[in-house]
């Protein structure tokens, strides 16, 4: 059937392989904005704001170079900011779904064509992306975000109540009354991106509160939008001080909905606030929340070793192990272990390591000295610990960029805080178990952390994999078989968790997009009644 919308398709991943012109494009890129230092101010109304007080954004694998002064949009900004949302929002929500999609579909063109190096080359830069993991998040990711959400916000609009003689029913998916507040972690381009466009593309005004660390890009997508024909003052690009910025945001009476994504601890704290000032608002903000993960890879005897140890290797290590999805704890059966240890460190020895513009690394630098503090703070304290065994990686390296090898730890203690702490980086937890103990292991596995994100379970016996579908069933909200816990696709793997995880609205689907409106029933009735006796009356 044909469809009277854009029906989405994936956006192939470029390989970047020798030779090939996506590779030569990037280069050049990367080789343009190394040497510049870009002055990133607010974006309020599409006017620039140049705040008094500024950051240097720098490169996490070589911090000496500074790519970008941020300008921190003060209090006063920030009040126009919200300002500016409220007032654009009233023209942007009387335009249609279509000409509101045509923007972003426009966006989504010009990032997969000329913009597509521009923006993949500064979050290599700025977040320590290789091309490839650069690829995946900044090209592809958002761009599905931009041509998935279009579709969805179509399948929302189609879906319509019934109606019966003399009665015609109507299902008005109206935007959120007042502003939504979007704050954006750094670790991915796209899901930064996507936490402001979805709202924007419902009918909704956004005020934009980017990682200071991911400035780069994200300033750069911003810019993009606003080529791509996005009017002024739908999406306002904000910034600063988290906290002064959400004091302000989040006590605002026209505050309409929260769509963060990061840390379990600063979703809190926004809850909180929120729950502190409830009877300020207008309406009762929509709190979307995607927040921290302790992922697992479970592996039953019956497993494929090799599948296994390459499952383990990438999903623990692309992009340092900063992704909420990374495996963190693995569980393996003591029968597989030798087989698979032997393999998982003589693959990790192999991983070459440093400044992403040399192609042959496969990983960076996390993200900053506070980042590398903590990661290093965990692999130090097991190192002097009898319960834990450091079997590969381990030395972190600062001098030139904040680099910390992938390590593998063998924990003694199932319930170790190795295996109950999101750590966020390029560490992997092992515990193994006797194989006998497969039925308690499942319980470990769901009772051990707080978080419920991502796991996948390795297995080729159909039974065990049965079984631990439905021991795990809310341990995980992306549950994956015999794959690794990583890299969900727009369209294919809706993506999100429960339980310390967040409040799983999936990103990219229309579930999420449903949190943005406020649909409004509509009841026409034909030949209204003219008289109020009821039938059953008559005598
Ligand atoms: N579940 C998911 O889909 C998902 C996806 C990506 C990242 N994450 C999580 O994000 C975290 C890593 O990202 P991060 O380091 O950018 O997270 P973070 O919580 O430190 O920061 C996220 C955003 O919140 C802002 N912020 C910090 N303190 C704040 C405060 N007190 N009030 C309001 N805003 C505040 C930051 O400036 C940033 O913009 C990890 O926990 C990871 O698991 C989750
Ligand atoms: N959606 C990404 C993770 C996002 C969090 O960092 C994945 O599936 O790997």
């Amino acid at each position: 059937m044909n469809k009277t919308y854009p029906v989405a398709a994936n956006e192939p991943v470029l390989n970047y392989a020798p030779g090939s012109p996506e590779r030569e494009s990037l280069r050049n890129e990367l080789a343009a904005q190394k040497n510049v230092c870009r002055e990133i101010p607010a974006v309020v109304n599409g006017e620039r704001v140049f705040g008094a007080t500024a950051t240097a954004v720098r490169a996490p694998h070589e911090h000496d170079r500074v790519l970008a002064n941020l300008y921190h949009a003060d209090q006063k900004t920030v009040q126009a900011a919200v300002d500016g949302a409220l007032a654009a929002q009233r023209e942007w929500s009387s335009w249609s779904l279509q000409e509101r999609s045509a923007v972003f579909l426009k966006a989504a063109d010009l990032l997969a064509g000329p913009w597509r190096a521009r923006l993949n080359a500064a979050t290599m830069l700025g977040q320590s992306k290789t091309a490839y993991q650069a690829e995946i998040d900044s090209a592809c990711e958002l761009i599905d975000f931009l041509r998935f959400n279009v579709q969805f916000a179509h399948e929302i609009a189609q879906m319509q109540p019934q109606n019966s003689a003399g009665v015609r029913n109507r299902s008005e998916y109206r935007p959120l009354e007042g502003f939504v507040y979007a704050v954006t972690p750094f670790n991915f381009t796209a899901i930064g991106g996507n936490l402001a466009i979805a709202p924007a593309l419902m009918g909704n005004s956004v005020l934009w509160k980017p990682a200071a660390t991911a400035a780069l890009s994200n300033y750069m997508f911003m810019e993009l939008l606003e080529a791509a024909g996005l009017p002024k003052g739908v999406i306002n690009f904000v910034p600063g001080d988290a906290i002064e910025i959400s004091n302000i945001a989040l006590s605002h009476p026209e505050l309409a909905g929260v769509h963060f994504t990061g840390s379990t601890a600063v979703f809190d704290t926004m809850w909180s606030e929120v729950g502190r000032n409830v009877a300020r608002y207008r309406s009762y903000p929509r709190l979307v929340g995607e927040t921290g993960g302790k992922d697992f890879v479970l592996a039953h005897p019956s497993a494929d070793a090799e599948a296994l140890a390459v499952g383990l290797l990438r999903g623990a290590f692309e992009y340092q192990g900063q992704k909420c999805s990374a495996a963190s704890r693995a569980y393996i059966p003591a029968s597989l272990w030798p087989v698979v240890k032997a393999r998982l460190v003589a693959m990790v020895d192999t991983i070459k390591m440093g400044d992403v513009c040399d192609f042959s690394n496969f990983m960076g630098a996390v993200i900053d000295r506070r980042a590398f503090d903590r990661i290093r703070g965990y692999i130090y304290r097991a190192r002097e610990d009898a319960n834990a065994d450091v079997l590969v990686g381990g030395k972190c390296e600062d001098r030139t960029g904040y680099f910390i090898e992938p390590t593998v730890i063998e924990v003694k203690d199932p319930r170790h805080a190795l295996m109950q702490n999101e750590i966020f980086g390029p560490v992997l937890s092992v515990y193994v178990y006797q194989d006998a103990e497969w039925d308690e292991v499942l319980k470990l596995v769901d009772g051990t952390s707080p978080y419920a994100l991502t796991g996948a379970v390795f297995a080729t016996e159909r039974a065990a994999i049965l079984q631990a579908q439905q021991a795990l069933r809310f341990a995980a909200g992306n549950f994956y078989i015999n794959d690794k816990p990583t890299g969900a696709v727009v369209g294919q793997q809706p993506f999100g968790g429960a339980r310390r995880s967040g409040t799983n609205d999936k990103a990219g689907s229309a579930l999420n997009l449903l949190r943005w409106v406020s649909p409004r029933t509509v009841k026409e009735t034909s030949a209204p009644p003219t008289d109020y006796a009821y039938p059953y009356m008559g005598q």
